[in-house]
This record gives structure tokens, C-alpha cells and sequence, in this order.
């Protein structure tokens, strides 16, 4: 467990092994927060954006402090103001925060626009989610029953459900490239490689017809990251496939064992099980959910582990897959003890999906031009304010590197909000994100969500900089929620982690019903530094949902009544690296 209780167990696990695996994968590449802003389908949106009103406007549109000569002599010096390599989420809000901040800005994209999110992540997933947790609630005829609700028997198509998700992926792929077009971002096809701080050249294998070098005043790096697979585990798309393959939805087994129970094994799980799959875990740390507040991690396995066909084996690895034959012949998993690392089991499964996490997609960047190496695990390395750093520690001048390829913290948002925060640096407004207010989410029903620290990761920084008889619990049960009860979905918990001298919210973890969105108000108040003797006087509309955290807050007792912001332990904290 990272300092900021951030999965991060696969990173430990995976170590070494990780470049060597990302050498071998395709290139791969999207934002929600840039799609809702500045989707084409929305003018009226994109209307207050002062860039898309004006011609080409200078440098960092008049609000950085540079003199008009400085202005003229940055322009003319270069092709572009940035140059973002990758367009995924990262690259995709790190061009919309460029282009709203009037910097001349062109992308660089070796695959397909959105990356990994919009093509093989979030978008496809939560299609694959949506559609299968329907499935789900209406076969719970037990459920519905007790609302008075009686439906005969309950069944879907595969394929139309796979393509639900693949039509999802393509039309938010297309919602993103048009939103670069229509701001005036130059899309460049090919791979971007640094021929120094200033210069990218880009070429597409086999094709002459495209690439060339481009200049750019500042370059953003955010090439992003392809699934991660331990070595003995030779995928062969069919039987033994990693996430990539999954989304597609090209079979449902009737039984299979899913490699890591971080958040891509849980979403898949809850898919499959939906679906009618059995699942059987494997997880090499001693707990399913290693990476997750421990009290969240068991109501967790109450809810979405024990209920379902799936049964577990932790504190494994498994060393050795060889894949079969669909409906011939078995895939067989051989599970090595963790810890003593003897071979303690067999397993013969229809299928193996492996989600044992993700490896940076950084090599062919050519960071030595720029005095610059990746980490052992193929991350680059940066700064709190984004900046590649050299070889010897120092910020490399205008090289930036934002998203999974930095593994700070590898989620959609978090590298959309550090494209963002480097663009403000890039444009003279000094920013540092802060990755404990960066809320997490995963989706499986009920969804599991969370921002900043586990309760275990809280208590430890307490004991180290000496406040740990400050650290307080409050915990509320969506049971004693009357929207939640209407739903017969009284399942779940909230609990938050604060400090009962200053009133600082150290971190607020939920499993139950529309978790993902609830957390919002707890990430929005680490944010913006709200204390919990501020926040317990916000109202919330009942009934609610979110009166399960107006509940949470208002039971906080803290020593001092003095409201507004205060001086948080946080502020020290260093962003966290997670991976
Ligand atoms: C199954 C799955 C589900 C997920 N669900 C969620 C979720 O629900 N919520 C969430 O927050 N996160 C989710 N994630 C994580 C999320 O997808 C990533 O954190 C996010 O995509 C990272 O964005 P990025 O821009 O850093 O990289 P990427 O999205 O990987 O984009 C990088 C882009 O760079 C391109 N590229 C690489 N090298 C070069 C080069 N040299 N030149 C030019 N282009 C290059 C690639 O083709 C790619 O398009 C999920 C991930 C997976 C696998
Ligand atoms: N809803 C979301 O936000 C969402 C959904 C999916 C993926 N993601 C992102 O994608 C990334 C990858 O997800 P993930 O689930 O693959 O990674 P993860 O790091 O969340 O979980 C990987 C799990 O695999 C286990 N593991 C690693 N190697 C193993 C081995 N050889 N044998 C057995 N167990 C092993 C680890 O202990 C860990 O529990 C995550 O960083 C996450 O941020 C996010």
C-alpha cells in the first residue's frame, strides 16, 4: 500500500518484470471532463471558451505575464506553443486546458484518439457493466418480489451486449477527435519520438506517406500504458487473455479464473457472474482487494465475492498458464505459494483473464535526447508539477509527462487533471495537483469508491509525524437511508478518516448503491480544503443518497469549532507515487 491507499500491490509484485512485457505490446491510447465541456454536439458549451472565438490567439491568451515581444518571439520560433504526444484522456484535457489557455497545439497519435479509456477501459467496461448489472437486478426475482415486481425468466444475447460496448467506444472516439478539430488542435498520426526538449519526430511504421518533426515550445509526454502480464503467461486471445481481449465479449466461459483482484478483476467479475460464468480468483497477497481500505475490502467481499459463483485462492501466483482449446481441451493454471513459492495447486479452467495490472507504454520515446531514463518498471519519472526529470533528479526544461506513463496514479481522470495542472505550468500559473483529493471508483454493484487515505495508510502517517491519538473514525450504514431502503438496496456502508484537532478529512471510503458518484463531495472537499466542522452544515436534499455523507459528517465530533480552512497535515504529504 502506497502512502495515499492507492492499489498498488501488482506494482510490488510486478516489479522487474514490467518493461520487458510493455516492449512486446502495441501502441495503444481519451475525457469525460473534456467530452462534456467541449463535445461538438454541445455549442453552447463550447461557446464561453474564449479560444474558439478568436483566431489563433498568443501564447497562454493574455493571462501569463509575458511581454508582447516575448509573445512574438515564442511563436515564431516554433511549429506549435505544445506538442502533446499520445492522445488519450491525458493527452486529449491536457489539449482542451492548452487550447482554452490560447496556446497553438497539435497531438500526436501512434493508434486510435481516447487511448486506453475511450477504446479498451472505462468506456467499453462500464458498457459491459451497465448491461450485465441489468441482467443481474431483473434475475434477482427475490429483490424485485419484495417491490411487488414478478418477471418471467430472464435472458440476453451476447453479442448485442459486446456490441454495446464496441458502438459506445466508437462514437466517444469520435466525440473526442471532433472535439480537437472543432478547438483547431493539429491531430498528427504516428509515433512520437523526442529528438531533444524542443523537437518530436513522428513516423507510422510502413507508411512513408506520413510522420515528419514537428517544434514546440513545451512538449507534454502521454503515451499511457497496455496491460501488464507476469511472465509463465503466454496469451493467446482465446483461452488466457488480458482486459484488451475481454471487452469484446467474444465468449462467455462457463468457468473462469481472473489473475488479480484489483479493479479490473472485480468489474470482470461482476460481469461474468452476471452473465452466468462461475469465477475463481487468484490473488498473491493474503486478501482479496489488497489495495482497498481493510474494513471496505471485507463488506466488500460480504456483497460482491461470497453471494456469487466465485470462490478464491489468495496468497498465490500463478506461475505457469497454458492456454486450451474452447470446449476441447481445459486451460491449466499452475498456483505457486507466494511466499514460500512452492508450487501448491492445479487448476483446469475454460478461460483465464489476467488483470494483474498495467505496464507503461514509454519505450521508443527516446528520452535520452532530452538527458532523461525511465524507472526500472518503465515509468517516467516527474515532479510534483509534472516536469520529466533528468537523470540526476532535475527538472528537464519544457518536457512534461502526465498519466499512466508516470504511474502516480494510473486512472482516466488523474491523468486528464495532471494534463491540465501541466498546462498551467507550461503557462506560468504555478500547480500542483493533489493527488489525495483525486477520488476513486470501482463499478461493480454495488459500487466501491474512495478518495485519499485508507484507514490503515491514515493511522500510519499519524504514528509517524506524531498526531495519532488525533486520528477519528465516523461510519454510516446505507440501511438507515430512506432512498436506499426504497430501493431495497440498504447494503453498504460510508465511513471517513479526519482529524479530530483540525477537523481535516484524511480520507472517506463507500461501498453500496451509486457510490462512484457519492464520493464526489468528499473529493471536492479535500480539494478545496473543506474541514469537517465546514462541511457538516452543507444541506442535502432528502431524501438522498447523499444524505448517507451529510450522516458521516454531521457525526464527526472535532476539538476545535473554528470553521474555515485550516492548516492540513496534507499540505506536507508529497504526492504520492502508487505503482
Ligand atoms: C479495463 C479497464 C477499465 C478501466 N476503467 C477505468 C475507469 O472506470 N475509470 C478510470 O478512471 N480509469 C479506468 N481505467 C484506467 C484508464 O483507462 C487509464 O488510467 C487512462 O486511460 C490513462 O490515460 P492516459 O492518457 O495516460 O493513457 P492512455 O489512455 O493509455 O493513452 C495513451 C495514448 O498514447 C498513444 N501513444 C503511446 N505511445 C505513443 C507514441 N510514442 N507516439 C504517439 N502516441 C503514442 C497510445 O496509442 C494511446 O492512445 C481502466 C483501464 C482499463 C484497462
Ligand atoms: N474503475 C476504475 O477506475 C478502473 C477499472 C479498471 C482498471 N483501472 C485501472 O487499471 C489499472 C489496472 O487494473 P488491475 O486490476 O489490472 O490492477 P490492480 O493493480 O488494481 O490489481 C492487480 C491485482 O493483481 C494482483 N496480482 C498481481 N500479480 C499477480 C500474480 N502473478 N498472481 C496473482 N495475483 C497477482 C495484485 O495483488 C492486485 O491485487 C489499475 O491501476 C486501475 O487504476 C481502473
Amino acid at each position: 500500500m502506497a502512502a495515499c491507499g492507492i492499489p498498488c500491490s501488482s506494482a510490488l509484485l510486478a516489479q522487474g518484470h514490467r518493461s520487458a512485457q510493455a516492449a512486446t505490446a502495441p501502441v495503444r491510447i481519451g475525457h469525460f471532463q473534456g467530452l462534456h465541456r467541449h463535445c461538438p454536439s454541445l455549442p453552447s458549451v463550447i461557446a464561453p471558451f474564449s479560444a474558439l472565438q478568436s483566431p489563433r490567439p498568443s501564447r497562454c491568451n493574455g493571462r501569463r505575464t509575458l511581454s508582447n515581444a516575448i509573445v512574438a518571439q515564442a511563436k515564431s520560433k516554433y511549429d506549435y506553443d505544445l506538442v502533446i504526444i499520445g492522445c488519450g484522456v491525458g493527452g486529449h484535457g491536457a489539449a482542451l486546458h492548452a487550447v482554452e489557455s490560447g496556446l497553438k497545439t497539435a497531438v500526436i497519435e501512434g493508434h486510435d484518439i481516447g487511448g486506453t479509456c475511450v477504446n479498451r477501459g472505462c468506456v467499453p467496461s462500464k458498457a459491459l457493466l451497465a448491461a450485465s448489472g441489468r441482467v443481474r437486478e431483473l434475475q434477482n426475482g427475490m429483490h424485485l418480489k419484495a417491490m411487488g415486481i414478478q418477471v418471467g425468466s430472464v435472458s440476453y444475447e451476447r453479442q448485442p451486449i459486446a456490441d454495446h460496448a464496441i458502438n459506445l467506444a466508437s462514437t466517444i472516439q469520435l466525440n473526442l477527435k471532433r472535439s480537437l478539430e472543432a478547438l483547431g488542435v493539429d491531430i498528427l498520426k504516428g509515433s512520437g519520438k523526442l529528438v531533444d526538449n524542443h523537437t518530436v519526430k513522428y513516423s507510422l511504421p510502413g507508411r512513408v506517406d506520413v510522420g515528419g518533426t514537428v517544434t514546440a515550445k513545451d512538449i507534454i509526454i502521454a503515451t499511457g500504458s497496455v496491460p501488464f502480464v507476469p511472465p509463465g503467461i503466454p496469451i493467446d486471445g482465446k483461452t488466457v487473455f488480458t482486459s484488451d481481449h475481454a471487452l469484446k465479449l467474444e465468449w462467455v466461459p462457463d468457468w473462469i479464473a481472473i489473475i488479480g483482484s484489483g479493479y479490473i478483476g472485480l468489474e470482470f467479475s461482476d460481469v461474468y457472474t452476471a452473465l452466468g460464468s462461475e469465477v475463481t480468483f487468484i490473488e498473491a497477497v493474503d486478501n482479496l482487494m489488497p489495495g482497498f481500505d481493510k474494513e471496505i475490502a471485507r463488506l466488500a467481499q460480504r456483497l460482491l465475492i461470497n453471494p456469487r459463483r466465485i470462490d478464491y485462492h489468495t496468497g498465490v501466483l500463478a506461475t505457469k498458464v497454458t492456454p486450451g482449446v474452447p470446449g476441447v481441451k481445459p486451460v491449466v493454471v499452475e498456483l505457486t505459494d507466494f511466499k514460500t513459492k512452492e508450487k501448491v495447486d492445479e487448476l483446469e479452467v475454460d478461460a483465464v483473464l489476467v488483470a494483474t495490472g498495467r505496464a507503461p507504454y514509454t519505450q521508443g520515446l527516446n528520452l535520452a535526447a532530452i538527458d532523461a531514463e525511465t524507472d526500472r518498471r518503465g515509468f517516467v519519472p516527474v515532479g510534483e508539477q509534472m516536469h520529466v526529470l533528468d537523470k540526476s533528479g532535475k527538472p528537464v526544461p519544457n518536457v512534461y509527462c502526465i498519466g499512466d506513463a508516470n504511474g502516480k496514479y494510473m486512472l482516466a481522470h488523474a491523468a486528464s487533471a495532471q494534463g491540465i495542472s501541466a498546462v498551467e505550468n507550461i503557462c506560468g500559473r504555478s500547480h500542483t495537483l493533489n493527488h489525495l483529493s483525486v477520488p476513486a471508483a470501482c463499478f461493480t454493484h454495488p459500487e466501491v469508491s474512495f478518495v485519499g487515505l485508507t484507514e490503515e495508510a491514515a493511522r500510519e502517517q499519524a504514528e509517524k509525524d506524531g498526531y495519532k491519538d488525533k486520528i477519528a473514525v465516523t461510519k454510516t450504514s446505507f440501511k438507515a437511508n430512506s432512498k436506499a431502503l426504497a430501493e431495497k438496496e440498504g447494503e453498504g456502508m460510508a465511513k471517513m478518516i479526519y482529524r479530530k484537532d483540525t477537523g481535516e478529512i484524511l480520507g472517506v471510503h463507500i461501498i453500496g448503491l451509486h457510490a462512484a458518484d457519492l464520493i464526489h463531495e468528499a473529493s471536492n472537499a479535500v480539494a478545496t480544503k473543506q474541514s469537517v466542522q465546514d462541511i457538516k452544515f452543507n444541506v442535502h436534499a432528502h431524501p438522498t443518497l447523499s444524505e448517507v455523507l451529510d450522516e458521516l459528517f454531521k457525526a464527526a465530533h472535532v476539538e476545535t469549532k473554528a470553521p474555515g480552512k485550516v492548516a492540513f497535515s496534507g499540505d506536507k504529504v508529497k504526492t504520492p507515487v502508487t505503482v
